[in-house]
C-alpha cells in the first residue's frame, strides 16, 4: 500500500507542561482534502502547529513523505518540512507588491520560470490583473487570495490553512470555500484545513475529523461523521439533530413514544436497552397525510428550506426541515412521518 502523504501517530503536545493534543493519530493520502472541525479551544490550531514545526512534540510522531519530521526526540525546522501554510492572521509583506509576494517563495526559480509560476497562481485565485497592487489596495478577500496564491506557488507537499477566511464576512466566505476546493483539485494539493464551519467542512473534504479536548474523536468521510457519528458528541457537535429516548426491540428496530423506528443499528445494542435514537432533520418528514401532528415550537427559515423545531414532550424536541413553501406557523402543528433508512442510537448515559 502506498505511504500516506501526512501521518501522525499518537501525537502529544501542549504548552508550559499542559497536554493540549493527546494521542492523536491520522494519516492524509496524497491529493486529500481534510478538515479538522471541533468546539473553541479544542486543539485544532495546535495541531496544525505542530505539523507545521511550530510547536514541540511531547511524543508520538509526524510525518510528511514518509520523513520523519516530528518527535519528542526530533524536530525538523519549519522550512524543511515542505509546506504552505495560510493562518488567520496571515499577513502578507506591505511592501511588496502582490506578484513579489506571490514570488516570494520561489526565490530559487530562473526568472523566467519564476514569473510564469507568479502568473499562473494568480489566474488560479482570479487575480491576474491585480499583480502591480499593493495588499493595502486589495480587499480583505484578495488579500486571502494572495495568501493562497503565495502558499501555493513553490508547490508544496502540504498545505496547510488555519481558518482563512475567518476575518470575512459569511457570503464571502462561502464564496471562497467554494472557490478554493477547485483550487485545491486543480493544483492537487494535499490538505489540511481548520474551520469552525461545519458546512464549509462537509462542502470541501475528503475527510473530517473532529476534535474534543485535544482528542480526536472520528475522523472520517463527511459522509459517515453525519450519518454514522462515532458518538454522542460527534453527533451533535456534526450538524443539525435530535435525540428520541427509546428501548432497543431487536437488531432492527427501537421503540419511541412516536412509534417503532426500524433500520439497521449502527452497533449491536441488546434488546432492552435504553438508547437514545439520533434524528436529523431530513428523517422527520412532513407529510400531510401522515397521522402524527406535533406542535412547532420555532420554526427557522434559511429562504431555501425552513427548519421546525417539533415539540414531542417536555424534554423531546425534534427538528424538521422542509422546503420553503411549507407555510405553517409556530403554534400551529405540523403533520409528519418518520422517514428514517438507518439507526443512529447511543445507550443512554454513553459518553
Ligand atoms: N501559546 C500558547 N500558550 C499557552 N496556551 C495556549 C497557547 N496557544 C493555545 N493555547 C491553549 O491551548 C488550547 C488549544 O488551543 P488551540 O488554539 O489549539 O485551539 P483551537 O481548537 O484552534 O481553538 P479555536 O477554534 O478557538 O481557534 C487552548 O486552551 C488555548 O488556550
Amino acid at each position: 500500500m502506498k505511504a500516506p502523504l501526512l501521518s501522525i501517530e499518537n501525537l502529544a503536545c501542549g504548552y508550559h507542561q499542559q497536554a493540549v493534543v493527546k494521542d492523536l493519530s491520522l494519516s492524509l493520502a496524497a491529493g486529500e482534502i481534510a478538515c479538522l472541525l471541533g468546539p473553541s479551544g479544542c486543539g485544532k490550531t495546535t495541531t496544525l502547529r505542530a505539523i507545521a514545526g511550530l510547536e514541540p512534540v511531547t511524543a508520538g510522531s509526524i510525518r510528511i513523505q514518509d520523513r520523519l519530521v516530528s518527535s519528542h526526540h526530533h524536530q525538523m525546522p519549519p522550512e524543511q518540512r515542505g509546506l504552505g501554510m495560510v493562518f488567520q492572521e496571515h499577513a502578507l509583506f506591505p511592501h511588496l507588491t502582490v506578484a513579489d509576494n506571490v514570488a516570494f517563495g520561489l526565490r530559487k526559480l530562473p526568472s523566467n520560470e519564476k514569473a510564469k509560476r507568479v502568473r499562473e497562481c494568480l489566474a488560479r485565485v482570479r487575480l491576474d490583473d491585480m499583480e502591480a497592487r499593493y495588499p493595502h489596495e486589495l480587499s480583505g478577500g484578495q488579500q486571502q487570495r494572495v495568501a493562497l496564491a503565495r502558499a501555493l506557488a513553490p508547490r508544496p507537499a502540504l498545505l496547510l490553512l488555519d481558518e482563512p477566511f475567518a476575518s470575512l464576512d459569511l457570503d464571502l466566505r462561502r464564496q471562497l470555500a467554494q472557490e478554493l476546493g477547485d483550487i485545491l483539485r486543480e493544483e492537487n494539493v494535499t490538505t489540511l484545513m481548520v474551520t469552525h464551519d461545519q458546512e464549509e467542512a462537509f462542502a470541501l473534504a475528503d475527510r473530517v475529523g473532529v476534535m474534543r479536548h485535544g482528542n480526536l474523536e472520528q475522523w472520517d468521510s463527511p459522509y459517515n461523521i453525519y450519518h454514522a457519528p462515532a458518538n454522542r458528541f460527534v453527533a451533535e457537535f456534526a450538524g443539525y439533530g435530535a435525540f428520541l429516548r427509546g428501548k432497543v426491540t431487536d437488531s432492527h428496530s427501537v421503540q419511541t413514544s412516536l412509534g417503532e423506528l426500524t433500520g439497521r443499528h449502527q452497533d449491536s445494542l441488546l434488546p432492552g436497552t435504553e438508547v437514545d435514537v439520533l434524528l436529523r432533520p431530513e428523517d422527520i418528514v412532513a407529510d400531510e397525510t401522515a397521522s402524527l401532528a406535533l406542535p412547532i415550537t420555532r420554526r427557522q427559515f434559511t429562504g431555501a428550506s425552513i427548519l421546525y423545531h417539533l415539540r414531542v414532550s417536555a424534554s423531546e424536541t425534534l427538528l424538521c426541515q422542509t422546503d420553503s413553501h411549507t407555510n405553517v406557523l409556530e403554534g400551529d402543528t405540523l403533520h409528519v412521518r418518520l422517514g428514517t433508512k438507518h439507526l443512529v442510537s447511543f445507550a443512554v448515559n454513553s459518553e
